[in-house]
């Protein structure tokens, strides 16, 4: 286990630029698969989860030359299927939640398509029904080795379009679905299909690369499936839950910090929920300028009640972002409840900020009140262990606030999704010091 010491207290200032997007580029990456032709994927981010994404990719025959910094050319001309049978791919497979979306791919373009339990964070029951019950619509044939914890998909005679009402807006369900409809036979529509901005780049992606996708931004999607798809180049966009973190970073360490190139009209509802915590951020041009501030107040509703701060599916605002959201307002002036709908493990992080001071009442495991100190007590520096990559962040930025020096433990969590984070965090005045295992 990695080791991240902080002496946190100290104010931050300077430019920061968003890595590209983790949960975009790893659907993107399994989109490689659907052609022998070359693709060019530049703003990769050099994280933990990408790079075991990229060696599966490698184990499965796709030849991979490294262009530039981010910038990569995949083809998926020669592809191994044996290696899906071995207990490498078992490993690997499993290592990390993406890897689930070489399924739809592999499906479409050779019949068959297999995948242990992937892993990713431990924050609750993660199913993969919508996956697989998409698949079944389109005519594949479904295995489950209990055992193993090994899934199979199988149609040697191809995929047939369908209708299908997903049971919910999954992301990566919505993702493999959409990459084994491109490849079938006639129509495929997809209702209540999950639209992240993550779904909408691979779409217009697959759509250059000759697919036919209508609805693209909707939860409506209409595919006519192709016989073939080509090469293209794509570009990923800047990670919008990084974009939140280093909003939240500033805001707790009363730092002036300008975010770099934040796509603005890929982020949503994040900078008006900030805002309601009374964050100021202002746009220029198409960064993040958010001034150094004393103190941010949360806003009520109209009514005078206690604001909430809920997740839901896009355009909803992404759960990813909520403990990040919980420890900024530890440190406001009022009070919050933080509603976690999606995963019910993702608030126990919060015994951690209680030992560091904070006034948090968990109230069941999807909802924690938050009493804000309005920074009349600070945190107090302590050692813990970062349970998930999105309470990992939330914790550091808890010790960047707080007095004294801070360890964390498991920071692998933290490099999952964040790229160079302690180099890039220094420059802008952060004291962070990095002890590999
Ligand atoms: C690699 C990747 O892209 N991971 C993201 C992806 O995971 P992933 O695609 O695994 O998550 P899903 O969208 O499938 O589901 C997330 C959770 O929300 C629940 N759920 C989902 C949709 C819905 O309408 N109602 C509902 O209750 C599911 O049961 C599950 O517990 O999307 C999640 C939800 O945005 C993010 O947290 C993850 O960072
Ligand atoms: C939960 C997350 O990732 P994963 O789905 O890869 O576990 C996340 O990015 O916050």
């Amino acid at each position: 286990m990695g080791t991240f010491q902080i002496e946190g207290g100290h104010k931050l200032k300077g430019e920061i630029t968003p890595q590209g997007a983790k949960n975009e580029a790893l659907q993107i990456l399994c989109a490689v698969l659907l052609t022998p032709e070359k693709v060019i994927i530049e703003n990769i981010p050099d994280i933990l989860d990408v790079n075991k994404l990229i060696k599966i990719l490698e184990n499965l025959g796709v030849k991979i030359q490294k262009l530039g910094k981010g910038k990569y050319a995949f083809t998926a001309d020669d592809i191994n299927l044996n290696y899906l049978e071995s207990e490498l791919f078992k490993q690997e497979g499993s290592s990390l939640r993406g890897s689930i979306m070489i399924v739809g791919p592999l499906l479409a373009r050779f019949g068959k398509g297999y995948i242990p339990r992937p892993g990713g964070d431990k924050i609750g029951r993660r199913r993969l029904d919508t996956h697989f019950e998409g698949f079944i619509k389109l005519g594949a044939k479904f295995r489950y080795n209990k055992e193993e914890r090994f899934y199979g998909v199988e149609a040697p005679k191809g995929l047939k379009g369908a209708y299908m009402l997903l049971d919910q807006a999954s992301v990566t369900g919505t993702a493999n679905i959409i990459m084994a409809a491109v490849l079938a036979k006639g129509k495929t529509t997809i209702y209540n299909a999950a639209c992240e901005p993550y779904i909408q780049q691979l779409c217009k992606m697959l759509n250059a690369m000759g697919a036919k996708i209508s609805g693209i931004s909707s939860n409506l999607l209409v595919i006519e499936g192709v016989e073939s798809l080509g090469g293209c180049k794509h570009r990923v966009l800047p990670d919008m839950i990084e974009i939140g973190s280093w909003i939240g970073l500033a805001a707790m360490t009363h730092s002036e910090i300008t975010i770099k190139n934040v796509s603005w009209e890929n982020l949503g509802l994040i900078p008006e929920t900030f805002r309601k915590l009374g964050i100021k951020l202002n746009k220029k041009g198409d960064d993040i300028h958010i001034p150094s501030q004393k103190e941010y107040e949360i806003q009520g509703y109209i009514d005078g009640s206690i604001l909430t701060v809920a997740d839901a599916p896009w355009p909803g605002f992404t759960p990813d972002l909520l403990s990040i959201v919980l420890v900024v307002c530890t440190q406001a002036k009022g009070s919050v409840l933080i509603h976690q709908k999606m995963f019910e493990s993702r608030l126990f992080f919060v015994d951690k900020l209680i030992d560091m001071g904070a006034k948090i009442i968990l109230c069941d495991p999807h909802r924690a009140t938050v009493i804000g100190h309005n920074f009349q007590s600070n945190l107090k520096a302590t050692t813990m262990v970062s349970p998930d990559i999105r309470a990992g962040i939330s914790l550091l930025i808890a010790a960047l606030s707080a007095e004294g020096i801070s360890t964390i433990h498991n920071i692998e969590q933290i490099d999952r999704g964040y790229e160079n984070i302690d180099e890039r965090l220094r420059a802008i005045g952060a004291k962070i010091t990095r002890t590999e295992p």
